[in-house]
C-alpha cells in the first residue's frame, strides 16, 4: 500500500525536496577544492587527491564533538576568498542540490570569514548571489529547476551579527532571505547578538539560530524567548524538555511546548547530530519522536561535505533505519516549504504547483 511499504532509492531521489538549512562552506564538492587550491597557491590540504580528501572531510567531521567537527571548515573557507571561487562554489552548490531533486533551498555562509582575499562584505554577498543566479539558470534549461535563497550567518564567538544583520536586511530583495549564528554553541549563548536580533525583528526581517546542538535546553529558551528567533538550526536537544511517562505517553514541558504550539520550525539534520555526538544514530535521533509528536520538523543536510550526504541521503537513511515513509518525507518537505523564508504566496505556488503533484505522482497522500 503507498505510504506504508519502505520507499526505494529511485523515488526518494524523484521526490521534490525542500531544503532549510545547508552550508555553503560545507558543501564544496572536493575536485572543487582540490582545484581552487592548486590555482590559489592553498598548501594547507591535507591531500590534493580528490576522493581521499572527501574521506578526510567525513573522518574529521566524525569527531564527537561540535568544535573539532567545526576545524574542518578552515580548508574550504580557505579557497572562498575571491569573487571567482565564491561564485563557482554557489553555482555548483545550486546544481548539485538541483540534481539531487532539490526544488528550494536555503544556503547560508558567513560573509565575515570571507574577507581574507581583500573583498569587501558586500562583493562577497554580491558574488554568491551572481554564482546561485547561474546555478539556477543552468539547472532550469537542465529540467531540474531549483529556488536558490541564501541566509547571512554571522559567527557567534565573533562580535560582527549586527553588521552583518545589516547587510542582510540590505540584500533582501537580492535572494538574502534571512539571518543566522553558527559556530561553537557553548560559551555562546546567543544573547550575546541581542542587538542583532532586536534590530532584525524592527525591520520585519526573518531569522534563525543554531541552537539545542553543541549545548541543551537554555540555549533553545534564549533563541527563542529572548532572541525571538523564527526557526532553531538543529533544536534536536528539545528532547530534553519531554519526559516519557510510566505509561509511555509523553509529557512535554513548557519550553517544549511553546515549540509545538508556535510551529516553531526545527532545522533537523541527521547525520551531522551523530558526526558531532548529538545524537546517537538515526534510529534513535529524536526526529522521529518529534514527528510522531507533531512538531514542525524538516529534514535538512547541514554540510553535505563534512557528512558525505545528500537530501537523498538524509531521507533515505530516515525511511531505512527510522521506518519513514514517503507520506512522511511528504510532510517534512511540506513543512519546509510553509517554514521558508520566502514571501508566502511563493511559499503555496512551490507547495502547490512542485510538491504536492511530485509527491502524488509517486503515490503519497496528504
Ligand atoms: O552544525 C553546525 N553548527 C554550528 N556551526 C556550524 C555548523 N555547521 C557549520 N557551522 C559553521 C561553520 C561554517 O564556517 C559557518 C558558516 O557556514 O557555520
Ligand atoms: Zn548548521
Amino acid at each position: 500500500m503507498a505510504g506504508t511499504a519502505a520507499v526505494a532509492p529511485t523515488i526518494v531521489a524523484r521526490a521534490p525536496k525542500a531544503l532549510l538549512h545547508d552550508h555553503l562552506d560545507g558543501g564544496l564538492r572536493p575536485s572543487t577544492i582540490v582545484e581552487l587550491a592548486e590555482a590559489a597557491g592553498y598548501t594547507g590540504l591535507p591531500t590534493t587527491d580528490a576522493v581521499a580528501l572527501g574521506q578526510w572531510f567525513r573522518d574529521s567531521a566524525d569527531s564527537g564533538s561540535l568544535e573539532r567537527y567545526l576545524e574542518t571548515f578552515s580548508h574550504t573557507v580557505a579557497v572562498m576568498q575571491t569573487r571567482e571561487q565564491l561564485a563557482r562554489v554557489a553555482r555548483e552548490c545550486a546544481l548539485d542540490l538541483a540534481a539531487d531533486g532539490v526544488v528550494y533551498a536555503e544556503s547560508r555562509f558567513a560573509p565575515e570569514q570571507h574577507l581574507a582575499g581583500g573583498l569587501t562584505l558586500e562583493e562577497v554577498v554580491d558574488a554568491v548571489l551572481t554564482g546561485f543566479r547561474e546555478g539556477e539558470q543552468e539547472a532550469a534549461a537542465a529540467g531540474t529547476p531549483i529556488r536558490m535563497r541564501t541566509l547571512l550567518t554571522a559567527m557567534r564567538h565573533a562580535a560582527r551579527s549586527r553588521e552583518i544583520a545589516e547587510l542582510a536586511v540590505r540584500y533582501r530583495d537580492e535572494g538574502v532571505g534571512g539571518f543566522d549564528i553558527a559556530g561553537a554553541e557553548a560559551g555562546f549563548p546567543p544573547t550575546r547578538h541581542l542587538d542583532a536580533f532586536e534590530y532584525l525583528r524592527r525591520e520585519n526581517a526573518h531569522f534563525t539560530i543554531h541552537a539545542g546542538e553543541g549545548f541543551g535546553l537554555p540555549s533553545i529558551w534564549e533563541a527563542i524567548q529572548w532572541c525571538g528567533a523564527d526557526r532553531l538550526g538543529h533544536g534536536v536537544r528539545i528532547v530534553d524538555d519531554i519526559a516519557t511517562g510510566d505509561d509511555g505517553i509523553p509529557a512535554l514541558g513548557r519550553l517544549a511546548a511553546y515549540v509545538r504550539d508556535m510551529r516553531i520550525p526545527l532545522e533537523m539534520c541527521p547525520s551531522s547530530n551523530i558526526q558531532t555526538g548529538a545524537a546517537r544514530s538515526v534510529a534513535e535521533h529524536p526526529i522521529t519522536m518529534l514527528k510522531r509528536l507533531r512538531f514542525r520538523v524538516t529534514v535538512n543536510t547541514d554540510n553535505r561535505l563534512m557528512s558525505g550526504t545528500s537530501m537523498s541521503r538524509e531521507m533515505q537513511l530516515l525511511v531505512d533505519e527510522a521506518g519513514w515513509t514517503i507520506d512522511d518525507l511528504r510532510w517534512a518537505t511540506i513543512n519546509a516549504m510553509k517554514s521558508a523564508f520566502l514571501p508566502f504566496d511563493e511559499r503555496l505556488t512551490i507547495i502547490e504547483h512542485v510538491v504536492k503533484p511530485g509527491y502524488a505522482a509517486l503515490g503519497a497522500h496528504g
